[in-house]
This record gives structure tokens, sequence and C-alpha cells, in this order.
């Protein structure tokens, strides 16, 4: 009997790399496009899912998180996660139920390649590798985080402005500019709340011109509980990086500058937008919330590092900044390798790097507001600089990522925080699950800082005897608790999301997470007691599908939900959302200078 294969004979889509055949629907056979990472697609709705264990009753809210899952065959074969279309899915759980909704964020780039049936857009963040009818388009794929408001989600990512989505339906509202209140060409994935005044503290990077240009400069905004800006200040950073997330005190916000590069004449061979710089610092920018100008703020340099996910950060009663975040050995972007041309690798030296074999400890840094710069005047412009460089003041080797705390404690000394934690020496069915998509996040971690580390104050040890000493090295070891849960040799999780209990003091209440079977390339959303991790999970929610690895997540409070339903209803004190009426001024900017600006609706 022929095989099926016989009768329609397989010609790949690609040729040397590149989409050939559009309209051939077939995914690349990489690492990328496979196993729990294989495209899904779906949008639907599952009504009351099944589960074991108990839902615990007085959990009533949703679970929103976002996924990057491309929706056709990418332009270049080797793309990578981070370029896949944002998709949302809302957990809804109520009375010990849960359902399930998913739903593509509709966003420029997820119009125009649903009309065309193909992809247009092409490298991560690089608009030169795009199809030409895509030009002057808003790119961006809106899929690394989805946050709730003043009553609508916002999906995000950092190079693009948000999307706006219905809470309930997760239908997309539009492009969201604040009410004309922000127009530059990116945003962040990582806005954060300050619990203390309702008020959301947001930034841009490469964010001067037209988000694609390389731009040093970035800028922070304040937007007050009634969704006013009322902070706006610019400020230059020392090299076009990523800087992924932020952390937020009382009067300070903390911007970790990754090193990983950007290059414009890269972009324009083609190439990646970005390459780890293995030689470059890692940087911490510090800078006020309230009246600040651009030439306040202080850049921070120590040795080479990778940023992770910020845990907390809050000021000690000396004014010293403290900011914990996990900082890995290493390129944790493997895709974006080192770029020849500019960090020439010794000979018989790996560009690739020891992806998987990266330790990733939670360090504390110690930032001094007081601390002595000096002003680098460059053609561009100019950059301050600290004149001493940091050391973390501690490390705890949990080797985890995806940090979380119970952000009601933003701003604030905090005692829990929350990982999804590497642990190799535990057990993993290679055979039955090859290598673990997305990274061997086995365990899900609770920890707990000692008194010692709870800097409140309350402590007989000044705060400054925190930061190392000159040549001192920095031994980590334990600074509190651990209290964690691995479920087995064919399971990883997905950022987990703390769900704080009404009224409860930090850290009281429950852990949700995505499981991923990696055998069964299906997915169970666990809720466990926050502090009693080891326990295992009070109840497993049983997805009847796979979803794809994803970023962030949020869990929102059902009755806030239901006030902004009545507030932006037609007629509330609110009303419905106001999408973004206009195009952004770099693209009236190209058009005005006769250059194309396609598909702006
Ligand atoms: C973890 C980080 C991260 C950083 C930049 C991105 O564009 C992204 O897209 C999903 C994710
Ligand atoms: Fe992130």
């Amino acid at each position: 009997m022929a095989h099926i294969y016989d009768l329609a004979p397989e010609i790949s889509n690609y040729t040397s790399g590149h989409l050939t055949n559009p309209s051939k629907v077939k995914f690349p056979r990489t690492p990328v496009f496979s196993s729990m990472n294989t495209p899904s697609r779906f949008e639907g709705d599952v009504f009351d899912l099944e589960f074991s264990g108990t839902i615990p009753p007085e959990i009533d809210g949703t679970f929103y998180r976002i996924q990057p899952d491309t929706r056709f065959p990418p332009l270049f074969e080797d793309d990578i996660h981070f370029n896949g279309d944002g998709s949302v899915s809302a957990i809804r759980i109520s009375r010990g139920h849960a359902d399930f909704k998913q739903r593509y964020v509709r966003t420029e780039r997820y119009k125009l390649e649903t009309a065309a049936r193909r992809s247009l857009f092409g490298r991560y963040r690089n608009p030169y590798t795009d199809n030409e009818s895509v030009k002057g388009v808003i790119r961006t794929a809106s899929n690394t985080n989805v946050i709730f408001w003043r009553g609508m989600l916002l999906a995000t990512k950092e190079d693009g402005p948000p999307f706006a989505m219905d809470p309930d339906t997760l239908e997309t509202i539009g492009r969201y500019d604040f009410e004309g209140q922000i127009l530059v060409p990116t945003f962040t994935a990582h806005p954060k709340f300050d619990p203390a005044t309702g008020e959301m503290v947001c930034y841009a990077y490469e964010a001067g011109g037209d988000g694609a240009d390389c731009s040093e400069e970035m800028v922070v905004w304040t937007i007050d509980a009634d969704g006013r800006k009322t902070e706006e200040c610019w400020y230059r950073a020392p090299f076009a990086g990523m800087i992924h997330d932020c952390g937020l005190s009382a009067n300070y916000v903390v911007f970790p500058l990754t090193p990983i590069k950007m290059d414009v004449d890269r972009m324009k061979r083609g190439g990646n937008k970005f390459a780890w710089d293995p030689n470059e610092d890692q940087w911490y920018g510090l800078v006020k919330r309230r009246g600040a100008k651009t030439e306040d703020v202080i850049w921070f340099r120590a040795d080479n590092g990778f940023h992770g996910h910020v845990a907390g950060c809050y000021e000690l009663p000396t004014g010293e900044v403290a900011i914990d975040l996990t900082v890995a050995d290493g390129n944790v972007f493997f895709w974006f390798p080192p770029d020849e041309n500019v960090t020439p690798l010794p000979a018989g030296v790996e560009a690739v790097a020891k992806r998987n074999k990266l330790s990733s400890p939670t360090m504390r840094w110690i930032l001094d507001p007081r601390a002595k710069k000096t002003a680098r005047v460059t053609e561009k412009g100019t950059v301050y600089v600290a004149d001493e460089r940091i050391k973390p003041a501690l490390v705890w080797p949990t080797n985890g990522e995806f940090s979380r705390i119970d952000d009601r404690y933003v701003t604030k000394p905090y005692r829990h925080f929350w990982q999804a934690v590497v642990d190799p020496s535990r057990p993993y069915d290679f055979a039955k699950c090859g290598p673990p998509a997305g990274g061997l996040f086995n365990c899900l971690g609770h920890y707990t800082w000692s008194d010692e580390q709870f800097l409140d104050g309350s402590n007989k040890e000044p705060s400054s005897s925190m930061a190392a000493e000159d040549n001192d090295t920095v031994t980590p070891k334990k600074y509190g608790l651990e209290d964690v849960y691995f479920p087995g040799p064919t399971m990883t999780f997905q950022e987990p999301t703390f769900i704080p209990r009404d009224g409860g003091a930090e850290g009281e209440g429950y852990l949700i997470a995505l499981l991923n079977h990696l055998d069964q390339l299906r997915n169970d959303v666990v809720i466990f007691d926050a502090q009693k991790l080891s326990a295992g999970p009070v109840a497993v929610i049983h997805l009847p599908l796979r979803v794809k690895l994803g970023l962030h997540g949020n869990f929102v409070d059902h009755r806030d939900i239901e006030a902004w339903r009545r507030r932006r209803a037609e007629g509330g004190d609110v009303g419905p959302v106001k999408p973004a009426k206009e195009m952004l001024p770099w693209q009236k900017a190209r058009l005005a200078g006769g250059e194309v600006v396609n598909g702006v609706s």
C-alpha cells in the first residue's frame, strides 16, 4: 500500500532558510516549533474544566497569561519563539470551578497577515526583513505580558505599543495610546503598579526614533490611578541594549540594562537585532519617580551577567535602594549569539553558550542615590556613570527565573518570593520528553528571606555593610527558607503567579501556574497553598489541550473586573475604552517624508 507521503510528496516551503512557498502551510521542523511549542493557533472556550483535588472556593477571579503562538509559517525557517503572535489565555475561577478561554491579540500584524493568509513580518524586531507590503506598520506581536489596567487588559511587548482587550470576552479593542498621552514607538512588558497610590510606572527603551533604529533614548512615565500622565522624563542609556524589567520603590525606579546589544547595520544585513556581548558590563540605571530630570540618572555598572526578572525593590531606612533579581552567568538568549564582527571569539571557543548549564541565582543589589558620578559626553549625548563599580550584596543560589512576589508589596520590604526553578539533580525522562522545551523549569520554589535579610529597618546591622567591599568575592549561600515542589520527571512549569487571600498577610494565599506535561503534550493548571509548595497542589485543573510556553500572567480579582465593567459601560463614570485614533508620530513623519506607510487603520 502506498504511504500517504508517496501520494502527497513533501516539498519544503523553505529554500536556503527563506519562506519561498508561502501558500504551503507547514511550519519549520525546528526545536522552536516542536514539542510543547508546536504551533497551536487554537482559539476557543472550554466550560467547566475537569479537575482533581479541590479548587479553593474563596478564589474568585481570572488568571490571565500570554504566549507567543506563531500563526503562519515564518518568513525565516530559523525564527525564534519570541517572534510569535500574542495569544491570551484566561482561566476564570469561581465557586470551585474553572473555565478556559483563549484568543489572539488582534494586532496590526495579525490583521494584515490574516488578510494575506501568510506571514509578512520577518525577524524579531527587524523590519528590514519584512515583506514590502508592510513597511511602516506597527509590527509588535504583543506577546509578553497581559495586564489589567483600569478595566482593560493590555497585551504588551516591549517593541511596540500595548493593545487593549476586553477582560471578559478577550476581544481586542485596539491599540492603546493612553488617550493620546503616550506616542512613542516602544513600551514595556513590565509596567509596575504602586499599591499605595494606584499609579502605573511604565517606560520604553529604544524610544527615540521609529522603534527599530537602535535608539539609546529611554523614557519613563507615571500614569495616575485616573489614567492621567503625571510624570515623563527621558534618559540616555550607555548603549542600545535590552531593558526588559524594572524595579519600583516608593521614590525610585531601577532599570537593569542587559548586555545584549542592538546593531542597525546587522539588522540591515538581515541579521539579528541583538547580539550577546560577553565583554560588556551589566548596568543598573537609577532614576527618581517624581520631578526627575534627565541628568539625575545614575548608571551603575557591574561585571557581565544576564538579567532575569525582578522580585522586589524598596528603599532602606538609610536611603539606599535595594533590588533583588535573578542574574545568570551567561547568555540566556542563546539565539542571539555574540556578533563576530563586534566580539571576535578566541579560536576554539564555541559561539553558542553553555545552554541549559547556566546558573541563575537571586542577587540583591544596593544602589546609593548619593553615589558620585561622572558625565560621559559622547557625540550622541551624555551618559551619567557612577564612579564606583558595584557588586551584589548577596547571592542566593535559587537557580530559578520568573520571580514573583505578593504584588501588594511592590515598593516595600518583602519576605516571600516564588520562582520557576531549575534543578538538574532531579530525574528527567529524556526518552519520553526529549529536550525540555523552554528550559528545564522542573520545580516551583517558594523562598522566604530570613529576618536578617528583611530590610525594614529593624535590623541592627547598618544597611551600608550590605554592599560588598572592594575585592570581596560574594559567596553564594542560602539567605532563608526554601520550599520546593518537584512534580516528576516528565513535567516542567511556567511562570507562577501569586493570588492573595482576602485580608491576608504578605504571602498568604495561593500560587497558580501552568504545568507542562512534556510526554503528553498537554497542560494542567496547578494551584498550591503559596507557603506549602512542597505539600503539592491543592487543585490540578486539567486542560484538554496544549497551550504554548507562555511568558507572563497575572491574577485579577473578580470584584475589580466587575467594578470596572460598570464604570466602563456606556453611561458609566469612565465610559468605554478609547483605542488610539491616530497613527504614531514616527509613522506620520515617514508619510510626510514621502515614504510608504502601509496598512494603517
Ligand atoms: C523574557 C523575555 C522577553 C524579552 C523580550 C521579548 O520580546 C520577549 O518576547 C516574548 C520576551
Ligand atoms: Fe518578562
